[in-house]
């Protein structure tokens, strides 16, 4: 299983605890938002399963292997974190230099590869232009076509859709379904934008101060408890009509999630059971958020 384990990590920044104590897993097919106002940690969590910082306590495994010291399991990583480029370069040679990183010398192999990428991300035709001429949503996009050459376990993608257009956020997201559903790698992304993170992902993680505070699938968020003074046959009939309500017998209580409808699921229980408490884990993560 290609599970990516993170336990403990905590990185000081002198005085600053940019992380402390962050602990998850994230498994093969899995794509996972992190979500925290400025300066969370999230950049510094992601640059530490990236490699480009040296945590101070914890460890970070792929495949059940340390990565603090087996750091060429990462080559196989796609990776956009504040991207970077020669600018003196054309696209392709940029390109082509990442793929020299992982053992890729085949020049036609590597051209076609590169056109492949490039078509992608919408920068076909693109090849021989200098980095220098792109706009800053072009050079994004070139950071997505970088990440997506290596990404053949494991993608860290670090607010990739900042300078993109409607059409490019779109093409982002349509492309890390997909690559995520046959390559069933998984994929960690930071983003601002609780909308954005909710089209493209199931689960969320949510730091503040350097801390996991939240760590759930959305699909946990919004759900509902309803506990009965006991569970008839009436009512289980009356629940076979409503899809999604599930009966707890032995605690006398039903759960369901809102894209049930609250009110047609009371008014299916009154005529055969008392109410005893409605509970709502309503958009806890929004509440959450708005209250950072
Ligand atoms: N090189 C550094 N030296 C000192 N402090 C740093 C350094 N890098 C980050 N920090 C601090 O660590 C904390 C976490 O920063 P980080 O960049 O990881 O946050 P973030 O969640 O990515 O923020 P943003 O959403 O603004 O990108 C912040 O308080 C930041 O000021």
């Amino acid at each position: 299983m290609r599970t990516l384990q993170v336990s403990g990590l905590t990185k000081n920044y002198g005085e600053k605890k940019a992380l402390d104590d962050v602990s998850f897993q994230i498994n093969q097919g899995e794509i996972v938002g992190l979500i925290g106002k400025n300066g969370a940690g999230k950049t510094t969590l992601l640059n530490c399963i990236a490699g480009n910082i040296f945590p101070d306590a914890g460890s970070i495994c792929f495949e059940n292997k340390d990565l603090l010291v087996n750091c060429e399991i990462r080559k196989e990583f796609g990776i956009l974190i504040q991207p970077s480029f020669l600018d003196y370069m054309n696209t392709y040679d940029n390109l082509r230099l990442l793929q020299n990183a992982v053992g890729i010398w085949d020049k036609k192999l590597i051209r076609k590869q590169s056109d492949e990428v490039l078509k992608i991300v919408g920068l076909e035709g693109k090849g021989k232009t200098f980095v220098k001429s792109f706009s800053f949503g072009m050079k994004q996009r070139l950071g997505f076509a970088q990440a997506l050459l290596n990404g053949y376990k494991f993608m860290i993608l670090d607010e990739p859709f900042v300078g993109l257009d409607i059409n490019g956020r779109a093409m982002v997201k349509e492309y890390i379904k997909k690559i995520v559903k046959e390559k069933q790698i998984g994929v960690i992304f930071s983003d601002h934008n609780l909308d954005e993170v909710r089209s493209l992902c199931e689960r969320v993680i949510v730091i503040k101060d350097g801390k996991k505070i939240y760590d759930k699938g959305l699909e946990e968020d919004g759900q509902y408890e309803i506990g009965v003074e006991s569970v008839n046959q009436g009512l289980i009939q009356a629940m076979a009509g409503i899809p999604g309500v599930e009966i707890d017998t032995e605690k006398s209580s039903l759960a369901f999630n809102n894209n049930t409808d609250l009110h047609q699921v009371i008014a299916a229980i009154v005529p055969h059971a008392r109410i005893v408490f409605v509970k709502s884990s309503e958009n806890d993560l929004e509440n959450m958020l708005k209250g950072e």
